[in-house]
């Protein structure tokens, strides 16, 4: 079985990151849940170690900067040359979470539409869902509710995290870019969804932002599975004590017969 290499130094997390903007926050919680820590403590691989793979998808219109971000966290490079990515790409990132292995897949997907179909099977079993847009074009942003309804098609609404990420922050002036981040705002409040800007020429807010993804992403799965397994013990508990009152009533009529 092959062994991975250690995860690199910069992807170790300890703490929560902190979100980006108070005003377009679900998850205003400082630190991991404490279940999550303490889970990740105990080691209790068999709690932990699944859930060691997380689905992100990122969707949004043609060129808004959706390849340039994952390539600029991923492999620290900027590509100024527009080249539009058919279908979808995918990227692997390791993270070490609470002392716990864990990994992000990326699915880079096409914006120009003669490609989205292909790309739309690929939105299934997402847990979080990137919508990126420019911050230099407005309609990029109107676009982003169609790019959401478009991915909830296929995941649980009710489950997934929704990120709403203006890119390209490196060309908007601050009056122009103050203007743009209360209008993102308002959409994000709508659509439930965390809001972040970047720029993947420079680098702002990128790792941020990916650390933020991972963290919350493997809180998520990890007291999804802290749940199922004290739903399992519960039944086990429910189906011993039910067991029981058969023993009780054996007890009750004949003790010999019905309790070997
Ligand atoms: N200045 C600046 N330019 C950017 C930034 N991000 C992307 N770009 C430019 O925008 C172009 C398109 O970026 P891509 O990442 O390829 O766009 P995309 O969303 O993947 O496009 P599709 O694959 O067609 O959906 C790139 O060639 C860059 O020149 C950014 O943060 N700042
Ligand atoms: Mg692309």
């Amino acid at each position: 079985m092959s062994v991975l290499p250690p995860v690199r130094r910069d992807r170790i997390v300890a703490e929560l990151p902190q979100c980006f903007s108070k005003e377009s926050c679900l998850h205003t919680r400082e630190s991991f849940h404490s279940k999550v820590t303490s889970a990740c403590k105990q080691q209790r691989t068999g709690t932990v170690g699944r859930y060691r793979i997380s689905k992100v998808i990122v969707v949004g219109d043609l060129s808004v900067g959706k390849t340039c971000l994952i390539n600029r966290f991923c492999k620290d490079t900027f590509d100024k040359n527009y080249k539009a990515t058919i279908g979808v790409d995918f990227e692997m990132e390791r993270f070490e979470i609470l002392g716990v292995p864990f990994s992000l897949q990326l699915w880079d997907t096409a914006g120009q539409e003669r490609f989205k179909c292909i790309a739309s099977t690929y939105y299934r079993g997402a847990q979080a869902i990137i919508i990126a847009f420019d911050l230099t074009d407005v309609s990029t942003l109107e676009h982003t509710r169609q790019w959401l309804q478009d991915a909830l098609k296929e995941n649980d609404a009710s489950s997934v995290l929704l990120f709403l990420v203006g890119s390209k922050k490196d060309l908007s002036s601050p009056s122009q870019y103050a203007l743009m981040e209360k209008d993102a705002i308002k959409v994000a409040k709508e659509m439930q969804a965390e809001y972040w800007s970047v720029s993947s020429l420079t680098g702002e807010n990128v790792k941020e932002f990916f650390f933020r993804v991972a963290s919350l992403t493997f809180e998520s799965n990890v007291l999804a599975e802290l749940e199922k397994t004290y739903a399992r013990r519960i039944g086990e508990v429910v189906r011993i004590n039910s067991n029981d009152r058969n023993v009780y009533q054996c007890t009750k009529k004949n003790k010999s017969t019905c309790c070997q």
